[in-house]
């Protein structure tokens, strides 16, 4: 048995309306029938563009959010049917790393107690020296000196904040750290830096990750399993080295193709599927498949009017897509709507069509310009710009 699965995990918000907001006259469906398995001692990398519902599902395994339906089964017992102060013995175990280092450390605290807090409230280290000796061990293993303890989280810089945040999920000893976003705030020299931080630390003391990024770079370094998450579900799940070389979903092969290659003329030859239109609402979401409205090789009827399973086509490799097989052997062809770009899916184009330079970052194509200000598009940096080698210490200020 897995250390964690996640079984059909619904995480469905109401939308209330009325003078006092007494109505419910609708739902945000954030996380809709989500299926996955994390074994202990690995990571499973979850990616999705903002909106997906990756926070949601990150939250609802902490119980953080209410979970409409499903079970959260940790170390053989179902969270999801936990009394809430039984709840408690496991919030220790399971532990959450924040996007925003500094929004999720209280200014008017010192290292020392902020560290300590969690410590005494779960019962770890006898008095005060205890945890003071356990904390400049923890301070040590995330690569801050032990004079920190008594520092504020103003003086450090934003990678040493984020080890600050790891150090405060280690000092409680979890088993399983939910990581939402850890570098996506961080200047991409010393993200790679945190993830390697991260890399040794799940070695060294054993931890099981759940990653969730927008950035497939980020998840393809760190993650042994890759789920891609579309609209509350996941479309696409397998093996990390098996996802990158051959993406099944017409959403992995799209987001995948966006990927630059460094090789210019290869790159110049490199298809492209762009995708056009926003993510639809979570609160409206399409009926059938819920990629179909954007998908470029969408079929009539069966695609807007069956859900796919997420069903393992072979080693692991899981595809909810009714066309998968059609679609690598050519046998379905791609929809003349979306060649004309009307919103209703995308159409294939070289990279020098579509404008970008090797090099550059890739994001799904469609989305600039229709993007509501502050969602982030599903980057994906060229594959070097996560690599952890060799990196000078960027982010100490100190
Ligand atoms: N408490 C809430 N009440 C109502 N809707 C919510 C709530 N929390 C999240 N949502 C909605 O659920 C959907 C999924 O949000 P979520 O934050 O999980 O996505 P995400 O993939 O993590 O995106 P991001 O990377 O931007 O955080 C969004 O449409 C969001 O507006």
């Amino acid at each position: 048995m897995s250390l964690l699965e996640l079984d059909g995990v619904k995480v469905h918000f109401p939308v209330k309306k009325g003078l006092f907001f007494d109505r419910t006259v609708g739902h945000v469906y954030a996380v809709d029938g989500v299926s996955l398995s994390v074994e202990a001692g690995q990571t499973y990398g979850l990616v999705g563009e903002s909106g997906c519902g990756k926070t949601t599902l990150g939250r609802a395994v902490l119980r953080l959010n209410d979970i409409t339906e499903g079970g959260v089964v940790f170390d053989g017992t179902d969270l999801a049917k936990l009394p809430s102060e039984e709840m408690r013995a496991f919030r220790r175990r399971l532990q959450m790393v924040f996007q925003d280092p500094l929004g999720s450390l209280n200014p008017r605290q010192n290292i020392e107690s902020i560290l300590s807090e969690g410590m005494a409230a779960h019962g770890i280290g006898e008095n005060r020296e205890d945890r003071q000796e356990k904390i400049k061990d923890i301070l040590a293993k995330v690569g801050l000196p032990a004079n920190a303890m008594s520092r504020y989280p103003h003086e450090f810089s934003g990678g040493q904040r984020q080890r600050i945040g790891i150090a405060r999920a280690l000092v409680l000893e979890p088993d399983v750290i939910i990581c939402d976003e850890p570098v996506s705030a961080l200047d991409v020299s010393v993200q790679a830096q945190v993830i390697n931080l991260l890399e040794e630390l799940q070695e060294s003391l054993g931890l099981t990750y759940l990653v969730i990024a927008h950035d497939l770079a980020v998840v393809r370094h760190i993650s042994d399993v890759i789920g891609v998450m579309y609209l509350g579900g996941l479309v696409e799940e397998a093996p990390s080295d098996a996802l990158y070389a051959g993406p099944r979903h017409p959403y992995t092969k799209a987001l995948m193709s966006a990927v630059p290659v460094p090789d210019p003329e290869v790159e110049d030859r490199r298809e492209r599927i762009l995708l056009h239109g926003d993510l639809p609402s979570p609160a409206n979401p399409p009926a059938g498949c819920r990629f179909h409205t954007r998908c470029p090789w969408v079929q009539e009827t069966k695609c807007a009017t069956e859900r796919p399973p997420l069903l393992d086509t072979g080693e692991g490799h899981k595809v909810a897509c009714h066309f998968t097989a059609e679609i690598e052997a050519g046998t379905v062809r791609q929809s003349s709507a979306t060649e004309a770009g009307t919103g209703g899916g995308g159409r294939k184009a070289t990279a020098s069509e579509a404008g970008e330079k090797p090099g550059a970052t890739g994001a799904l194509a469609s989305e600039e310009g229709a993007r509501p200000a502050g969602e982030k598009p599903l980057a994906v940096p060229p594959q070097t710009a996560a690599e952890p080698a060799g990196r000078a210490e960027g982010d100490a200020r100190s």
